[in-house]
């Protein structure tokens, strides 16, 4: 256990010792029952028309089966212990509020985030509002929810005069080139024009990844020679776009960390080269992170966004890792938009994130009974 971690392991035990459980039993003046969620409000139509995205192809609408599907290990891992702490039990005692603390604070979602949740349901416990396990599970969903919805900002194309521009950064591996492939298929089958450029010169075999998908998605490419300075051929793929009025733009970069112009100096270059060609791009600059990295994610998302400042991420391979609380940590942390989440390596395993649905997958399974 770190340092932090184990200054703070007593604190919850501490504070519930304070206020004993006692004093919220059932001689305690009824409480007033926590209210269930509120249902999801109608999303508020966009307002301008003119930059409206797509209509999302239909694999984006069904149920969120898909999405459960894809959590299912970080429900079994994480959320799972909700049910071995809290299952079955009528009132909350001073144990399980313990080990509720010792599954959180040992969970992806990180410390910080985790002494947030646990004093939340602290403070619910001190003011009478929270005094059974189901009502702990209610509010922690309610909460999270809450940090997730402050990220929850899907990336809106705007359909405009000049090409949308979507820089796409992260380390090898991550995703990106993935990534790119379903955010390019989604459009493209929306009847857009879409260029995608491959950035990452450094590895022939990424560029000819990058082939592939295009092909697959049916979208132009623009590639240079081996080991060609990236911003060349981001600037051809500029030129390119704007000339023949590509609508949007999708810039692979290269992720290696120990390559010849340290990988942050040449994702500033690629940056500037965007600049030059079109004021305004990338209107997007999007940091593709592989969940099971867990705690490792948000340090990464740091890192990136201290040298080129990120507008958005995506996390991807959520569905293999039982880490996918880290988006909850991340969202917190950070409050950078969640633009997407991977949940598969299908076109279609791309999402759209949204905080109630991804709450809602998480939580799923994560059933209270009052039976003892
Ligand atoms: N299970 C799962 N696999 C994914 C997901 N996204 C990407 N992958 C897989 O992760 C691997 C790496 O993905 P790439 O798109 O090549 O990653 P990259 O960041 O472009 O990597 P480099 O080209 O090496 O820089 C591939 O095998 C993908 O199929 C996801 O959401 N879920």
């Amino acid at each position: 256990m770190s340092d932090e971690k184990e200054q703070k392991a007593g604190f919850f035990k501490r504070l519930f010792r304070r206020d004993r459980i006692e004093e919220v039993e059932p001689e305690a003046p009824a409480a007033p029952p926590i209210p269930e969620p509120e249902p999801e409000p109608e999303p508020e139509p966009e307002p301008e028309v003119e930059v409206l995205a797509p209509e999302e192809p239909e694999e984006q609408k069904p149920s969120i089966f898909r999405l459960k599907k894809g959590l299912v290990k970080t429900r079994k891992g994480f959320l799972g212990g909700l049910n071995e702490v809290l299952l079955g039990k009528k009132q909350l005692d001073e144990q399980m509020v313990v080990r509720l603390e010792e599954l959180l604070v040992t969970s992806d979602i990180g410390v910080k985030t985790a002494y947030q949740l646990l004093e939340s349901v602290q403070d619910r416990i001190k003011r009478r509002e929270v005094h059974d396990p189901e009502m702990v599970v209610h509010h922690l969903k309610s909460v999270m929810k809450d940090m997730l919805s402050e990220v929850e900002a899907p990336l809106r194309v705007g359909y405009g005069s000049e090409p949308f521009v979507v820089m796409v950064i992260g380390v090898n591996g991550s995703g990106k080139t993935t990534t790119i492939a379903k955010i390019a298929a989604r459009h493209k089958a929306a009847g857009r024009k879409v260029l995608v450029a491959a950035g990452d010169t450094f590895r022939a075999a990424a560029v000819e990844q990058l082939q592939i998908w295009a092909d697959r998605v049916g979208c132009s490419i623009v590639k240079g020679k081996e080991k060609a300075d990236p911003s060349s051929v981001v600037f051809e793929a500029m030129d390119r776009a704007i000339k023949e009025d590509f609508e949007l733009v999708l810039v692979d970069t290269a992720g290696r960390l120990h390559t010849r112009v340290p990988l942050m100096e040449e994702l500033k270059k690629v940056k500037r080269t965007m600049e030059k060609k079109l004021q305004s791009a990338p209107q997007e600059t999007l940091l593709v992170i592989d969940s099971s990295m867990g705690q490792n994610a948000i340090l990464q998302a740091r890192t990136f966004n201290e040298a080129i400042p990120i507008t958005g991420i995506a996390l991807t391979k959520l569905d293999g890792t039982a880490k996918g609380g880290v988006v909850v940590g991340m969202s917190n942390e950070l409050k950078i938009p969640i633009r997407y989440v991977g949940i598969g390596e299908k076109m279609d395993d791309l999402r759209d994130f949204n905080a109630g649905e991804f709450v809602e997958a998480l939580f799923t399974g994560v059933d209270i009974s009052d039976e003892e």
